[in-house]
Formats: structure tokens, sequence, C-alpha cells
């Protein structure tokens, strides 16, 4: 009998069910891969904002680690907010044993509102960035990430180029920030660029892109597709999950994304 394919995400829980956990979960089942959790920290969220944020013990988040990892076949693992420099270098030491790393560097909220607790970047760009296989920061992360004002495309392209020097094997730069008809990302890899589009959708319900898009890609790399069609196929799924939510009224803010089973 065939055995499911398993992912786990490495993420903050969101009150509010949109982004986080519970949208990493949700991806990972559309895509037809059962879901492991860690949870690095509690946020109280909602799509209006981050109320506020409870960051789980540096010993707790091992503990969790530590369980799945004994246990459960990981094919491929998802980190998305992890509230401090501590966790990053946490889960920097436990890399070597999580296989197909996908790092998104959340730092801010589609609300604007900050999901850490202290200085992440160093820890982000010399101790875990050498262990991805793909990142996918924003373009306001890659702006930060790299200290350079990202705003255009070639921006984008620059940032990527400079975040592959950390040594991961693969950049995205997400370009859902982008005033533009086009969904452009930049894709970095191998010191080749390939830029990925879908069209725009007009919508405020956009809270949880990006870990959507970090997930899919995870689950997908579990289930052995190489970097570029994890990525492709990303974009299609977090396209499909957007339209699928664009008129919800759901909430007084940036409402969730829907959901589509990907085969
Ligand atoms: N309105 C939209 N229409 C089509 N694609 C979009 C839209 N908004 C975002 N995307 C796509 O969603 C993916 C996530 O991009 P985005 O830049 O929003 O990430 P993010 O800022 O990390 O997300 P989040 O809002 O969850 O933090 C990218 O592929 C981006 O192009
Ligand atoms: C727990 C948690 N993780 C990640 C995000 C980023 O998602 P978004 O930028 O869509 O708010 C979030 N808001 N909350």
């Amino acid at each position: 009998m065939e055995q499911p394919v398993v992912a786990l995400t490495v993420a903050g829980s969101d009150s509010g069910g949109g982004a986080g956990v519970q949208a990493d979960l949700k991806a990972f089942a559309m895509c037809g891969v059962f879901g492991a959790s860690v949870f690095t920290a509690l946020t109280a969220q909602n799509t209006m904002g981050v109320k506020g944020i409870h960051a789980v013990p540096r010993d707790f988040v091992a503990a969790q680690l530590d369980a799945v990892l004994a246990d459960l076949p990981v094919g491929a693992v998802k980190t998305g907010m992890l509230a401090s420099a501590s966790t990053v270098e946490l889960v920097a030491e436990y890399a070597p044993r999580l296989p197909n790393l996908v790092v998104d560097p959340v730092l801010v909220a589609s609300s604007g509102d900050r999901l850490f607790t202290d200085s992440v970047e160093q820890a982000y760009l010399t101790a875990l960035f050498p262990h991805a296989a793909v990142i996918t920061p924003n373009m306001r992360e890659a702006s930060v990430l790299t200290g350079r004002e990202v705003s255009t495309v070639d921006d984008m392209r620059a940032a990527a180029e400079r975040l592959g020097e950390t040594g991961a094997k693969c950049v995205v730069v997400k370009g859902g920030h982008l005033s533009d008809s086009s969904a452009v990302d930049v894709v970095w890899r191998d010191g080749t660029v390939d830029l990925v589009e879908a069209p725009w959708v007009e919508t405020r319900n956009n809270h949880g892109t990006g870990c959507t898009f970090a997930a899919v890609t995870a689950a997908r790399l579990a289930r052995g597709a190489d970097p570029k069609s994890a990525i492709f196929g990303a974009k299609a799924y977090v396209h499909e999950a957007i339209r699928a939510s664009a008129d919800w009224r759901l909430g007084g803010g940036h409402g969730p994304l829907g959901w589509k089973p990907m085969p």
C-alpha cells in the first residue's frame, strides 16, 4: 500500500487562520501531502493585524523537532515565522536533518506588524540560508536582507543574485508587492535567473500568500519535484487559491486565501 508523503512546517500559529501553520497545513493537504507542525510562536492575530506574540521557548521548539524527526519520514521542511534569532539558529543546527529545506524569511505580516521579537536578519543570512534548498523573501524582506531598495524587477533580480551568495541553492524574490497587472517573481538558481508570472488578481484577500507559496513549494519537493517545477507549481496554486477567495468578505482587513486540490 502506498504510504503518504510527509512535509513539516516550522512556523507560528495565526489565530485568525489565514497564515502561518494553519495556511501551511491546508496547502500541504491540497497537494496530497501529510503535514506535521512544529510551533515557534502563538500569535493573537486576525485579518486586521497582529495583537500579540507569545514565542515558544527554544527548548520546546527543539523538543517538537526531536519528536517529529524521530518518528516521521519527513520529505521536506518549510520554515515560516521563527520569531527570534535564537530559533533561527536552532533550526540551522537541525538543518543537516531537514531535507528539502524551504525558508520563508518572514519578517513583517501583510498588516505591517513585526513578526519577530529581536533582530533576525543576520541569523538568517549567515546561519540558516546556507542550508536552504529554496528561500522565498518578498520584496520588502529582500530589501531588509540586502540593505538595498527593492522596488523594480531589476532590483528583485539583483537582490536574488546577492542572496544566492549566502549559499542558498535557489532564491525566489516574490513580487506580490509590485503594483502591476501581472504578479512577477524572480527565481535565481545556479547563476541563472527566470521570471515566473501569473495574472494579477484584484482582491484584498492576500493574507497568507507567502506562507502558501513556500508550503506548496515544500510539498512538491517532498513529492520529488525538482526546485524549478516545485516553484512553478506553487505559483500556479497560489494564483488559483487567491482567485478562489477573491470575492470573499471574511474579516475587516486582509482576508485569507481559498483552496483547491492540486494533482
Ligand atoms: N493579488 C495577487 N494576484 C496574483 N498573485 C499574487 C497576488 N498577491 C500576491 N501574489 C503572488 O503570491 C505569492 C506570494 O507573494 P507575496 O509577495 O505576496 O508574498 P508575501 O508578502 O511573503 O506574502 P504574505 O502576504 O503572506 O506575507 C507570489 O507568487 C506573488 O506573486
Ligand atoms: C503566524 C504568521 N506567520 C506568517 C505570517 C505572514 O503572513 P502575511 O504576510 O500574509 O500576514 C503571519 N501573518 N502570521
